[in-house]
């Protein structure tokens, strides 16, 4: 039996993952205590209405998370989600020297530098692994793992809501809006399930892991955002005609850089882009097979070679199973003593502009069904330097369609390639303009 005092935990928040966290704290109770030598015991619940938490024991909760936070307890578990109290709930742990564990990449992805620096401070211990692609363990192995690696691209599917409405549009032709509602009720969407549509949460999730890979601080401001909001009936269509279907993608990569800019850029020859946006991938790819709420995510190192890490990304007990693990890691940390890795910053690559980044489009057009049309459209991509990898035409009747692909470019020079496009009088409509990802450049 363990001769350890207990670890006494506060939980912050209370909603589909926390109610998740307490069933696997209380069934799994014994075993916890044997992994880590302590009892695991729940000290309080901080929740904003206790009436309406009826599955969890009454005399654990209260409405004063700051006075459970301050009160005699080892670590503190947040699943509130957002930044404030959040933010300062966790301050206030950490520099008290309490163990965090959380769930929430908003926050993570905007102040993981002053969190990191009160737990470096006082010696306490921050896990965030269910903040990023839910069950799956993908932040310790490339914090850990990887650690003796060179990371060079991390491309995945980390949100599970756009993932169970993109799937539904591709299989069934279900609505975006009936989807979104079924992934709220499933516990997988954000309580503001715009952070999911617009491709916020996505992004977050980028940044965390674009600051892990490449050892560099990498908040949401760097990285390049597009949600799904914009991807239509017509780009799913489009997609599948060509054997491809349409995911949201955070994409983290190593780009080179001139080293003749100026600030960050200055001297630099490695940069990165992180990037978060939809993009057609091909049927074949394994990204492709990933549907509903499940997340999968590629790595790519320099000795290791490519690894793919699948799970559920998003609800109650995936995630819970997360906070859980770290939960143990750091209860393990205070019994056995020592401290999990810290944040790694070392590199501080700069992180490059999404218009210098270089990507391939599919870009499907409406256009007169005349001759000469395929030379006019073609003139205007050699104006900006985009070379074609395919074009395949359809002539009806009184129109066509046009399907053009294009070899890798700069997003800026392809992103005026099509607006010059669209203004040419031969195209009656450019009908869908994605970028395309996991083929050969
Ligand atoms: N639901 C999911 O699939 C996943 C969620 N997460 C993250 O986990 C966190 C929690 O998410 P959910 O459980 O889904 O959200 P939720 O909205 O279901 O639960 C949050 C709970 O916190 C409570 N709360 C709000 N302010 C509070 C305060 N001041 N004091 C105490 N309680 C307060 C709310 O009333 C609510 O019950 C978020 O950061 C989210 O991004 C991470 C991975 C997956
Ligand atoms: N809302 C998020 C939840 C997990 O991070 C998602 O849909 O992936
Ligand atoms: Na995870």
């Amino acid at each position: 039996m363990p001769s350890h005092k207990p670890i006494r935990v506060a939980l912050l928040g209370c909603g589909t993952v926390g109610t998740e966290v307490v069933r696997l704290l209380t069934d799994q109770a014994a075993d916890l205590a044997a992994r880590v030598g302590a009892p695991v015991e729940l000290a309080g619940i901080a929740v904003r209405k206790p009436n309406k938490h009826r599955e969890v024991p009454a005399d654990l909760l209260t409405t004063d998370a700051a006075a459970l936070v301050a009160s005699d307890v080892d670590v503190v578990v947040e699943v509130i989600g957002g930044i404030e109290p959040a933010r300062t709930l966790l301050l206030d742990a950490l520099r008290a020297g309490k163990s965090a564990v959380t769930a929430n990449k908003a926050l993570l992805a905007e102040h993981t530098a002053e969190l990191s620096a009160a737990a470096d401070a006082s010696g306490a211990d921050l896990y965030f692994e269910a903040s990023v692609a839910g069950a799956i363990p993908l932040l310790r192995p490339l914090r850990e793992s990887l650690a003796g690696d060179r990371i060079t691209r991390v491309m995945g599917i980390v949100n599970g809501t756009t993932n169970f409405i993109l799937s539904g549009m591709d299989s069934t032709g279900a609505s975006y809006g009936e989807t979104l509602e079924e992934a709220t009720r499933l516990g997988y969407a954000e309580a503001d399930p715009t952070a999911d549509v617009d491709g916020f949460d996505a992004a977050s999730k980028a940044a965390i892991l674009a600051s892990l890979a490449f050892h560099t601080r990498v908040t949401a401001a760097d990285v390049h955002r597009e949600g799904i909001a914009s991807v239509s009936a017509a780009d799913i269509a489009a997609a599948k005609a060509l054997g491809r279907i349409v995911k949201l993608l955070a994409i983290c990569e190593r780009v080179p850089v001139g080293g003749d800019g100026e600030g960050a850029d200055a001297g630099a020859t490695e940069g990165i882009s992180v990037r978060v946006h939809p993009a057609m991938i091909p049927r074949s790819h394994p990204l492709a097979g990933v549907n509903g709420a499940f997340n999968a995510v590629f790595v790519e190192a320099d000795a290791a070679g490519e690894m793919m890490f699948y799970g559920q990304g998003a609800g109650g007990a995936p995630t819970a199973s997360a906070v859980l693990g770290d939960l143990v890691a750091v209860a393990r940390n205070l019994v056995q003593g020592g401290r999990g890795p810290r944040e790694s910053a070392y590199a501080g690559l700069p992180s490059r502009p999404m218009g210098q980044t270089p990507t391939r489009y599919h870009i499907s057009l409406d256009v007169a069904d005349r001759a000469g049309v395929l030379s006019q459209v073609a003139a205007v991509f050699a104006e900006h330097d985009v070379s074609i990898a395919a074009v395949r035409q359809e002539g009806r009747v009184d129109d066509a369609s046009l399907v053009v692909v294009t070899h890798a470019a700069t997003d800026a020079a392809l992103r005026s390639t099509v607006d010059k496009i669209g203004g040419l009088p031969v195209v009656r409509e450019v009908v869908s303009v994605m970028r395309v990802e996991g083929e050969e450049t």
